[in-house]
């Protein structure tokens, strides 16, 4: 699904507007009817303080729309009008006057601090302050109000965004913003859903096909996009039934140190669980019997060095090479990359300590191969590329570290993003569970099995990010978060795959 910026959203309406022969009130009419009708599948006619916040804009205006059909639909409804400005749109006045028609209910006006209304825990708020139109934050009794709804701990739905964030900028510390249960947002998600900054405040997340121009969205190019399992799935390439170990590569792991044989027993199960033909594990000696009995399937090969890699020698050619988990970096271990990286021609993947090794060794980065795929977690990240002020500058670093390098950056987190210096791919799958130790580990032996398996590295990356994330998903649902170990994720990637076929409501 792409992400849409706001001035592209705000091109989107106008030409749909034209093309459709409707009015921008109808417009909001029929997005606003979709926020209505979510909410009343949801509440069901419950009879709780329904209490919406609406701003001066066309946010406003949705937010009126949602009260006049609650309204219609027997809801205990008050309505308040947050009036910051008297720049009031036109079809928030439409609607003004339409919500007049069907009670004697009126809005009420808040100008001030004094006119804000009791919130209770047990309330349903909606705010509808500000959308993709707020564009300096939010200040004086507005600012106060934010925080008196934040701090009543009543449930509050959000209409299209959380009010006071913005759609292309972070929050200052100090800046009054909405915490939002659940946010309904209008057509496409915007980006600050989820930025590491800003995602606490959008709670969970429903995008509404408000059918804004088809043409317009499909061929408008965004950087952004969001990897679901649609998009999985047309990543996805089915095997041949004439076909052999061969046709899906051979993937050597090279890592692990004395105490560390674990890390890179993960990952080759991972590669081997994914799909990768043939697997071998270039280990230091101490790792050969925990490998050949922990993953008879795998071939091992040893350094001559007990305890660290000190010369990576084989004469394998592998089709994709998988380096860094539980290397450690000493100098015999630096050297032995360094050996490694002239050798390899075809791209890579490299994780943990082969990013650390490369942070502290910039000059061996004009040796990895073109199109590798480095997985840092944050702290890697800036180790290699050094400090960013926020989120936004983060992602244009990134963006220039991956052009000037040729490099494929997988940030892993709670939402990972993927980045090739062009796009940026932001994935929808994974859980809390998974902030365990080697899930890592596991996600580099699942990315390079897919290389091999000749996926293009982007989509590799993409589809491996998304299946590591939903097998950690699926073993979640039915395990907790709590009790999932890293294992278990190369455990379910099988139910991963098959996932991909699955419909939502569990019919195939
Ligand atoms: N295609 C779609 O997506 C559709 C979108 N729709 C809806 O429209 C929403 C966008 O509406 P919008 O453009 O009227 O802006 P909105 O967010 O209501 O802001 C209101 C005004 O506030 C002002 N202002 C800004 N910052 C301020 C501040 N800190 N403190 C005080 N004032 C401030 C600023 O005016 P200014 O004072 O800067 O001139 C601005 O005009 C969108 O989120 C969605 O809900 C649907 O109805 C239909 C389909
Ligand atoms: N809260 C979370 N939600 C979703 N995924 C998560 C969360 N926390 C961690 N993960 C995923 O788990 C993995 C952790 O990787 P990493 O930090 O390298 O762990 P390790 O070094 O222990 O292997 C990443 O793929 C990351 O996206
Ligand atoms: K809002």
């Amino acid at each position: 699904m792409k992400i849409f910026s706001a001035s592209q959203l705000k091109q989107a309406d106008e030409i749909t507007i034209k093309n459709q022969n409707i009015t921008s009130e109808e417009l909001m009419e029929r997005a606003a009817t979709q926020v209505f009708e979510e909410i009343h599948r949801r509440l069901q006619g419950a009879q709780l303080p329904v209490k919406i916040f609406c701003g001066i804009g066309n946010n406003g205006g949705d937010g009126l729309v949602v009260g006049r059909m609650l309204l219609e639909h027997g809801y205990q409804v008050k309505v308040f009008v947050v009036n910051y400005s008297d720049k009031r749109s036109q079809d928030f006045l439409a609607n003004y006057d339409k919500i007049k028609e069907v009670s004697n209910n009126w809005p009420e006006l808040i100008k001030k601090e004094e006119d804000f209304p009791e919130i209770n825990r047990g309330d349903f708020v909606i705010d509808a302050m500000f959308g993709i139109g707020l564009n300096r934050p939010i200040e004086g009794w507005v600012g106060k109000l934010v925080e008196h709804i934040n701090n009543s701990r009543a449930f509050v739905l959000a209409i299209d965004m959380p009010s006071g964030l913005f759609s292309d900028k972070i929050p200052a510390k100090e800046d009054a913003v909405i915490n939002a249960n659940f946010t309904l947002t209008f057509q496409t998600p915007k980006l600050v859903f989820f930025l590491p900054q800003t995602m606490d405040y959008v709670g969970d997340i429903q995008v509404l096909d408000i059918g804004l121009d088809r043409d317009f969205l499909a061929e408008t190019d965004t950087a952004l996009e969001l990897t679901g399992k649609a998009e999985a799935r047309e990543l996805y390439k089915p095997r041949k039934k004439n076909s052999h170990k061969g046709n899906y590569g051979h993937t050597l792991t090279v890592g692990g140190s004395y105490g560390k044989i674990g890390s890179i027993l993960l990952t080759t199960t991972a590669a081997l669980r994914t799909g990768a033909g043939l697997c071998t594990v270039f280990v230091p000696k101490c790792g050969y019997e925990i490998i050949q009995t922990g993953l008879p399937e795998a071939m091992v090969i040893t350094d001559e060095n007990f305890e660290m890699l000190t010369a990576i020698k084989t004469d394998l050619d592998a089709d994709v090479v998988c380096f860094g988990m539980g290397a450690g970096r000493s100098e015999e271990t630096v050297g032995a990359f360094k050996e490694l990286l002239k050798k390899t021609k075809k791209p890579m993947l490299i994780d943990a300590d082969g990013i650390n090794i490369l942070s502290e060794n910039k000059d061996l980065l004009q040796l990895v191969p073109e199109n590798s795929i480095l997985t840092p977690h944050p702290k890697e990240l800036q180790r290699l590329i050094g400090k960013w002020q926020d989120d936004f500058e983060k992602m244009e670093m990134v963006q220039r570290f991956c052009l000037e390098k040729k490099l494929i950056v997988v940030l892993k987190g709670a939402y990972t993003f993927i980045f090739d210096g062009t796009k940026i791919s932001i994935n929808t799958t994974g859980n809390p569970g998974m902030a365990t130790a080697g899930s890592g580990d596991v996600l580099s032996g699942v990315i390079a099995a897919m290389l091999s398996q000749k996926y293009k590295p982007f989509a590799a990356a993409r589809l491996g990010v998304y299946l590591h994330g939903k097998a950690g998903d699926l073993y979640a649902e039915e395990n907790s978060y709590e009790a999932l170990i890293s294992g278990d994720i190369a455990e379910n990637m099988g139910r991963a795959y098959l996932d991909l076929f699955k419909e939502e409501n569990g019919k195939d």
